[in-house]
């Protein structure tokens, strides 16, 4: 800080510092959910929020209380209270407070993230000459590691390394036990026959709700790397968050980031793949949107009304994959559901387009299990629902 803004650096820093004092004392000491007092795009909907959760209170609950308050608005508050101390603290209010731990999270992976690259530069030299079971052969392979790709971020593990050190591309089949919902087919034929029945000059366009930067990060580029080189897809469209989250969510800047890191290896085929993804961005084949709903606490079926204009976005889809837990229980509204409901009926009126979860599980929320599935679970492994070990493929939508 000091190196970057002299002494007012350091006024600064103590500033932030003393705010996140002062919320984790909140925190720890379960005092009352307080209004945001900066002014920025989304303080007036937190507040709006807040107010409304109160109301729900009967008088004698009194306040919304960090113990007894819904665990996803907490959370999601916790978050933005934190990047709320850090716009407090001028001239150090774009600063990052998770970016070393989202940048070591890359480093540590370098071997994997190599090991896919060099996969995908593969695929790509004979992906036009693929028959239809092959080509399908690989897209559920790089399904599958985009799943498993989830497993890294770094909420689950206190902001502690939680990065991909074994190539996943070998433990794929040993993993395909553990992905308990698999509508993976479904995404196939969504794709596969639009490819065959469209206008030569028509758009197929598949938008990624992104989660976890790093070696996740990586994964879902290269999947959509594969969906524009097979012709599965024309367009892809990325969804980051506008502010640091849940530690490891991705922002343009870890967006741009990231690219770069690759483009600049000295490893032959790895700066390949950055080039071609600086590319898709330049010319258009890649779109990145910023918008301040997904670092909301709102859940998704309440889009439409919240943020018409994102919503109206989604509908431009032929295909939504959400990545990861969070999304996940945004997408049921975090609710106690029984394992059996259909996931249809929990996404609560959500349908922008065709969609589809990708997540290991990390939260106690799960959804469109066969009768039995999940009591059979719990009785084996009473903590299959949040240890990142399952995970799923679940779709909603007509094919
Ligand atoms: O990065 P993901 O997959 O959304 O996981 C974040 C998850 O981690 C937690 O912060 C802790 O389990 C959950 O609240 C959240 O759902
Ligand atoms: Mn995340």
């Amino acid at each position: 800080m000091f190196e970057k803004h002299g002494e007012k650096g350091i006024e600064a820093e103590k500033k932030a510092i003393s705010l996140l004092s002062k919320l984790r004392n909140e925190s720890q000491t379960d005092k009352p959910i307080v209004p945001l007092v900066e002014k920025f795009v989304d303080t007036d909907i937190w507040n709006q929020y807040l107010e409304h959760h109160h109301s729900l209170l009967n008088d004698s609950d009194g306040k919304p209380r960090w113990f007894y308050s819904p665990w996803l608005f907490v959370e999601c508050y916790m978050y933005r209270r934190i990047h709320e101390a850090v716009i407090q603290s001028p001239p150090i209010d774009d600063f990052d407070v998770f970016k070393e731990s989202k940048e070591q999270n890359f480093f540590e992976s370098l071997e994997s993230i190599t090991a896919l690259c060099v996969h995908l530069q593969e695929l790509m030299k004979t992906v036009e000459n693929l028959d239809e079971n092959q080509l399908k052969n690989e897209f559920f392979k790089l399904l599958q590691i985009s799943l498993w790709g989830n497993k890294c971020d770094l909420s689950l593990s206190g902001g502690e390394s939680s990065s991909q050190k074994t190539s996943i591309i070998n433990s794929l089949e040993d993993l395909k036990p553990f992905i308990l919902v698999n509508d993976m087919e479904h995404l196939w034929s969504l794709l596969s026959n639009r490819k065959k029945t469209r206008e030569k000059a028509s758009i197929v366009r598949v938008d990624i709700v992104l989660d976890n930067s790093g070696f996740e990060l990586v994964t879902d580029l290269t999947l959509a790397n594969f969906l524009l080189s097979s012709k599965l897809a024309t367009e892809i469209h990325f969804y980051g968050k506008m502010i640091p989250w849940f530690v490891s969510d991705t922002t343009i800047h870890d967006f741009n980031w990231l690219i770069e890191q690759v483009k600049c290896s000295d490893h032959k085929w790895v700066s390949e793949c950055g080039v071609n993804w600086e590319n898709y961005v330049k010319t258009g084949r890649w779109v990145y949107h910023d918008h301040i709903f997904w670092t909301l606490p709102h859940e998704f079926c309440a889009m439409s009304q919240v943020a018409p204009d994102l919503y109206a976005e989604l509908q431009k889809a032929h295909l939504i994959l959400f990545k990861g837990d969070l999304n996940y229980r945004k997408l049921t509204g975090d609710r106690k559901w029984e394992f059996t409901v259909p996931f249809h009926q929990a996404l609560n009126g959500f349908h922008p387009a065709p969609l589809c979860s990708i997540r290991t599980l990390k939260a106690e929320i799960q959804v469109g299990l066969q009768p039995g599935q999940g009591e059979q679970l719990t009785a084996s492994e009473p903590n299959w629902l949040t240890t990142g070990k399952y995970g799923i493929f679940q779709f909603d939508g007509p094919l």
